[in-house]
């Protein structure tokens, strides 16, 4: 299968493209219009392209079962039934809804029909008697022409596929049905595939929202569209990938020493919540950071030297002892454990208006949202989870969930030039560019991981890495880090110092 060059070339690494509906449509009548490719011809090569998916994953299978909806996404369906069928699979098929009536996918099915293919009606029938007989499910009932919830048969069929016996697999064309293109979110109900293969262009909605839930292992065909199209074409976002950390953290200089590669000042720990600042410090040094001050209450500095000797812990008694500390740091990281009261909102306003790179997490979001009138310097960081970013919006967080590139686009337009990361199953990073982390893991929802993030950025913000790419960066290389601890001993029970343990192999590819 190829794996189109639907990629944005930035600083030599080759970053794939993310689509929505409504510009892969518009790929697609280009190569037909433009390029004179037909669009049965593009359906019979996603077809195609399936098909080898499914081969190189369950090389066992011998029985398929393709349900098929009324539009093209059914059409790729009949056509693989067809190529299936004639590579020696027994196949049946099944009719989600009613035939095609228009489109390539009338020929589609008329192929099938004209190599001697049955099509079933989708039923409680179908469902006792056959379904339970195929090695591999194929979910050819919506693509990118999903556009309400889903209901009715298809939700049973939906229901079906979801229900299938352990040995069964379940590989979804273009997209699971159900699943938004666009937002990823679901729409009534959608398929959880073991396999997605995306067509022409890469879809967003398979690595936002509840994509990374449904999609399974994403795979992609360009169906030979050039990539001079394609890379000619608007797209929403791109996907960040492993190759770009050796070009964003180039080896160091062999004369280098500890003021070569940044101090970073550290600030939180509030009364009984001196871990969360612990861990942001060894994030930063395990990221690569020279040098890493901890501005904290008194009472955790002796506490917190035993913990991490490596850094330089400050007890402050009151706010206006930081401006020291400040004038001597190059970066500053505000909020891990900092509080909401005096002593912090203090730190905030002075953090806030000191003008040198600035990383906002945790309680300094939840000061920052109740200080309406802020203006942040270009380049300062968020890093909200959803209900911290819905905090900032006013909003919900189901709301911020539900469409998380227009959550992170409304948190950048109030605050201007900021560089937004929004937190979750496929991180959000938008600065100049929108970017989407593919990376990390269900293990990494344990308090403290923001924490650690939090330390990673600064810590690259540090060694002079711009704003944006030390966010992206760090973003990859804590995702990386975490999936990495998760391959040791399981995601379940994974905990942040797991994660700072991987960081190091992380940075030094
Ligand atoms: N040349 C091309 O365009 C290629 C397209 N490919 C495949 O085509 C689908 C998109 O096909 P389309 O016909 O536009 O829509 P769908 O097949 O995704 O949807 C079918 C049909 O269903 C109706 N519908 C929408 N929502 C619902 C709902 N909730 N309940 C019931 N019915 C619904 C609506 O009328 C749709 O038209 C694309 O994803 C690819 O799989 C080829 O792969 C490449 C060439
Ligand atoms: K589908």
């Amino acid at each position: 299968m190829n794996f189109g060059a639907d990629s944005t070339r930035r600083a030599g690494v080759h970053r794939a493209r993310l689509y929505s509906a409504a510009q892969v449509r518009e790929l697609d009548r280009r190569a037909i219009e433009e390029l004179g490719i037909a669009g049965y011809v593009l359906m019979q090569r996603a077809a195609g392209a399936a098909f080898e998916a499914l081969r190189m994953r369950w090389p066992q299978a011998t029985r398929i079962v393709v349900l098929c909806g009324s539009g093209n996404n059914g059409g790729d369906g009949y056509e693989m039934a067809c190529i299936a069928r004639a590579a020696g699979f027994q196949v049946d098929v099944a009719r989600v809804g009613v035939l095609p009536s228009s489109g390539d996918a009338v020929h589609a099915h008329a192929a099938w029909a004209q190599s001697g293919g049955f099509v079933s009606v989708f039923d409680a029938n179908f469902v006792r008697d056959v379904l339970p007989q195929a090695d591999v499910i194929v979910d050819g009932i919506f693509g990118i022409g999903l556009s309400r919830a889903v209901e009715g048969v298809a939700a049973d069929a939906i229901a079906a596929i979801n229900a299938r016996a352990p040995k069964q697999g379940a590989l979804a064309l273009d997209l699971p049905s159900g699943l938004d293109a666009d937002t990823g979110a679901v729409l009534g109900t959608a398929v959880r595939a073991d396999i997605s293969v995306s067509f022409i262009g890469r879809k967003l909605g398979l690595y936002v929202g509840s994509g990374p839930d449904h999609a399974g292992r994403r795979a992609y065909a360009d169906l030979g569209v050039p990539s001079s199209l394609t890379e000619a074409s608007p797209s929403l976002a791109e996907l960040m990938c492993e190759d770009e950390i050796p070009i964003a953290l180039p080896r160091r200089a062999r004369s280098a020493h500890k003021g070569s590669h940044g101090h970073v000042l550290l600030i939180g720990g509030d009364v009984g919540m001196a871990g969360a600042i612990l861990l942001a410090a060894r994030g930063a040094h395990r990221s690569g950071a020279g040098l890493v001050s901890v501005a904290t209450r008194p009472q955790h500095a002796l506490a917190l030297t035993a913990a991490h000797p490596e850094a330089m812990f400050h007890g402050l008694d009151n706010a206006a002892a930081v401006d020291e500390l400040i004038r001597r740091a190059d970066v500053l990281g505000l909020g891990p454990g900092l509080g909401t009261g005096v002593w912090s909102a203090g730190l905030f306003d002075r953090c806030v208006r000191a003008g040198k790179p600035l990383v906002l997490d945790a309680d300094a979001l939840s000061l920052l949202a109740r200080a309406s009138a802020t203006r942040l310097a270009p380049g300062t960081v968020l890093t909200p989870h959803p209900g911290e970013a819905a905090r900032l919006l006013g909003t919900d967080t189901a709301r911020v969930q539900g469409d998380r590139i227009a959550a992170a686009r409304a948190l950048r337009a109030r605050y201007p030039g900021a560089i937004v990361v929004l937190k979750g199953a496929g991180s959000i990073v938008l600065g100049e560019q929108l970017a989407i982390c593919p990376y990390g893991n269900p293990g990494m929802g344990v308090g403290g991981m923001g924490d650690v993030l939090t330390g990673v950025i600064c810590g690259l913000l540090a060694q002079r890495l711009d704003a944006e790419a030390a966010t992206a960066t760090g973003v990859l290389v804590h995702a990386l880090a975490g999936d990495r601890a998760a391959a040791q001993d399981g995601e379940r029970g994974l905990l942040p110092s797991d994660l700072v343990a991987q960081l190091q192999a992380v940075v030094n590819p």
